[in-house]
Parts: C-alpha cells; structure tokens; sequence
C-alpha cells in the first residue's frame, strides 16, 4: 500500500519548531518582520497570501501587507522594494507571483536585495545554491527536499527525474536533489519518450502545470511520487500534474493535491524568514 507523504502535518511541525526559535529570538530581543507584496486579485494569489499572513500571526512574525490595484506602475513598485531594502525592521520582502503582465518579473526579483530574498528567487540566491553556498533556497524546492527527508525516504543514489525546468520549482529542484547526492534528469516539453524517462525514476517529480497529465504509464513499479500541480478538475475539484487514482496503486509513496507540496511552500517561507532574523 502506498505511503501517503502529509505535508500539512510536516509543515505543521516545521511551524511548531520555528514558533519555538521566534520566542525565544523575541525574548533575547529580535524582532522580525515579512513584507507581504500582492499586486492585483487574482483568487488564488489571495489565498496564498492570505495563508502566508495567517501562517507568519502563528509563528509570531510581524506581516506588513502591500496591495496593489493591477495597475500599479514597475516604477512604483520598484521604488517600494527600494523603500523596503533599505529597512532595518524588515527582514523578508515576498512579492507574489504572477505579476501582471506590463511588469517585468524578472526586473522586480532582481531588485530584492539578496540578504530579504526569503523567496530564493533572487539570482544571487539560486547561484548560492548552485555552488553550495549559504543564501536562501527556493521554498517549493526546500520543502520538498524537507517532505523526502522527514518521510526518511533516501535521495542518496536515486535516480531522480524532474518534469519540469521552471526557474522557480524544476531547475531549482534538480540542484538541490544533486545537492543531496541523487542522480538527477531535468525532462521537459523537448524531451523524447518523456515516458522512458519518467519510468526510470526511483524520485519523479512533477512540475508541469498540466491537470493529470502523468498517469501509471509514466511511473515505475515502487516509485516515489512528488505532485508539484494545482489546478481545478472538471468538478472544481483540487488536482495536481499527477492522475492520483491512476497511479496510487503503482507508487511506493505519494504527494496528495491539496496537503501535499503547497504547505510546505510556505512552510519554508517561515524558515527563511526565520533565517533572515538569525542573521
Ligand atoms: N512569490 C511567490 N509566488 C509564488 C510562489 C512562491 O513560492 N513565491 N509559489 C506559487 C504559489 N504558492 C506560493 O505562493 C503556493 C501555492 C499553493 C499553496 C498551498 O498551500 N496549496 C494548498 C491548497 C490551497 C488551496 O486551497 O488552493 C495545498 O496544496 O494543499 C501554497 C503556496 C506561485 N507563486
């Protein structure tokens, strides 16, 4: 039967361990602070950044929250994360992604400075993280490395097969699992016989932004599975990239959509901001 990895309860615990750590930071007199940057209403950023706030009130982080109409300018926006760079009360600047699309992303990442990147997005960051130095890493990727550790599933050795090459989940992914000795392969919409490829993992990952795309012809018998998808299925149901009734009885262990990877998302967004405190 197939292990089911919890990571509300994973991210649950990693809150209860930094809750502890803020207290005492507090009590020896540090204070920390997260701005909390959402431009435009889309629902779903909504209730990210709803749960971030809501997950930073428990852990006894301070949110500043930002809002912006659709229309706020680059400019204005760029001139805020200056403001907030430049801030000795605030530890962690987050601005929620998507953007709209007259603002560069790129632009408005690149001008976080490294030591508020608690997003790990920041190109200082992911180059920190590709040579193994210290900086923040990104918070999907981080916490997955978490859900496999916690859940003592062995990366060491395995052939790891990430679908997927987003800056923010499939690059940074693949570094960390090399990090952590696996073997890894980054496939992709190029890829050729993206099935042989998914079917040689021991890890499969899954970042494709594709409701139920990979059934039990892309896993191997045994095989840890890893849903990074969201999306709503023909019932408005949550699903992930991964069809779980498909291929729950071929894995050895799997992410559930919702209380799989999304809370650990935000999970390591609190360590980080943590981290950023510790100095
Ligand atoms: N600045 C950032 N923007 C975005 C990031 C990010 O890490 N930083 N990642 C995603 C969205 N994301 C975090 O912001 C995120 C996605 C999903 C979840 C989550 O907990 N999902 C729940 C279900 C929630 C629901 O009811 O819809 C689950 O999977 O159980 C948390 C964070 C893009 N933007």
């Amino acid at each position: 039967m197939a292990f089911i990895i919890d990571g509300k309860a994973i991210s649950a615990k990693i809150k209860d361990e930094l809750k502890e750590e803020v207290a005492a930071l507090k009590a020896a007199g540090r204070e920390i602070a997260l701005a909390v940057i959402q431009v435009g209403s889309d629902p779903a950023s909504s209730v990210y950044v709803n749960n971030k706030k809501k997950a930073c009130a428990y852990i006894g982080i301070e949110s500043l929250s930002y809002e912006f109409a659709e229309d706020i300018t680059q400019e204005e926006l760029l001139e805020l994360i200056a403001e907030l760079n430049g801030r000795e009360d605030v530890n962690g600047i987050l601005v929620q992604l998507p953007l709209p699309k007259h603002i560069n992303e790129e632009l408005v990442i690149n001008a976080i400075s490294p030591e508020k990147d608690v997003d790990g997005f920041h190109p200082a960051s992911v180059g920190a993280m590709c040579i193994g130095q210290p900086g923040f890493l990104s918070c999907t990727p981080a916490g997955i490395i978490q859900l496999l550790k916690r859940s003592n599933i062995e990366i060491e050795g395995k052939n790891c097969v990430v679908i997927g090459r987003s800056n923010i989940v499939g690059k940074p992914m693949a570094l960390l699992l090399l990090r952590e000795n696996g073997t890894v392969t980054i496939a992709h919409s190029r890829t050729k016989d993206l099935k042989a490829v998914a079917k040689a993992a021991d890890i499969l990952i899954v970042a494709i932004g594709k409701p139920k795309f990979i059934n039990s012809e892309y896993v191997k018998d045994g095989a840890v599975v890893i849903d990074v998808g969201i999306h709503r299925d023909e019932n408005n149901k949550l699903c992930g990239d991964v069809d779980y009734d498909d291929v729950i009885e071929k894995v050895s262990a799997i992410t559930p959509v919702p209380g799989g990877v999304g809370p650990m998302t935000i999970a390591m967004l609190m360590n980080n901001c943590v981290e950023s405190a510790r100095g």
